[in-house]
């Protein structure tokens, strides 16, 4: 069975429809590239997918079930700025995940149980290349480590998709050389599924194991927001 499964997907709001006619199959592993003209529904898609939206006709299955309407922690999530709490050094960025979740349970977190989120908390940074900056804040930290800190603050709770969208856009060339190479080691590393929407077709086309483009299909000039996008094209890379 696939890990996720569109099928005549549609996303209207109000009378303009965004997406129609979505229809794909994504195996656990892929990591899917989106390109597609500004406004033609990527976010909106990923925004169903994270589980803030949801369909207005179609199915967009997750292991065979709707997938469910609210952020859950099989899916994590980096935007292209201010996924991060300004006001926490990058490890309590890390740790507050966790720390929330078993609070829960157990109220605040003390002792062997704290030092144990921490630990993992440290581990995660030093995999994305932040070690010596744990305690810093999202302020001093340059733009390309503030992506870092926000890929391991999605990846802490081990999730088994992770949507970018536009996650390296604000960045410079060189530096986002690096975190090309970055998330291609995390995907590998994590056996992670991704979806990441990018303007930069070049990026598009080098990261990853297939690339979408988002069109439409139909267009009237007379009423702009009466046809949705779609995927016009799927290219395996
Ligand atoms: N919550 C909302 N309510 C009403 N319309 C919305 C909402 N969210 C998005 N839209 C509309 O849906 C369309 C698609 O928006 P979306 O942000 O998904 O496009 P996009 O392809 O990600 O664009 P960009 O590349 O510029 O980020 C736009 O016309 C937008 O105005």
């Amino acid at each position: 069975m696939s890990l996720l499964s569109m099928r005549n997907l549609e996303k209207h709001y109000g009378n303009q429809v965004v997406l129609e006619r979505v229809n794909a199959e994504v195996q656990e592993g892929e990591f899917v590239s989106i390109v597609g003209a500004s406004g033609c529904g990527k976010t909106t898609f990923l925004k169903m997918m994270l589980g803030t939206e949801s369909p207005s006709k179609g199915q967009l299955l997750l292991d065979g079930k709707p997938i469910k309407q609210e952020p859950g922690e099989d899916r994590g999530v980096v935007f292209q700025r201010y996924s991060v709490f300004p006001h926490l050094t990058a490890l309590q960025n890390v740790m507050l995940g966790e720390e929330f979740v078993q609070a829960r349970w157990l109220g605040r977190v003390w002792g062997s149980k704290r030092k144990a989120i921490a630990d993992s908390a440290k581990e995660m940074l030093t995999q994305v290349g932040l070690g010596h900056a744990l305690d810093k804040y999202p302020h001093q930290l340059s733009g390309g480590m503030q992506q870092r800190l926000a890929l391991a603050q999605a990846l802490t709770k081990k999730p088994r998709i992770l949507l970018l969208d536009e996650p390296f856009g604000a960045l410079d060339p060189g530096i986002r050389k690096d975190m090309h190479q970055l998330i291609t080691e995390l995907w590998k590393q994590h056996h992670l599924t991704i979806f990441m929407i990018t303007h930069d077709l070049k990026e598009g086309f080098s990261l990853g194991s297939r690339l979408w483009v988002f069109d439409k299909i139909r267009h009237d000039p007379q009423a702009p927001d009466a046809w949705g996008a779609s995927i016009t094209y799927d290219i395996p890379l």
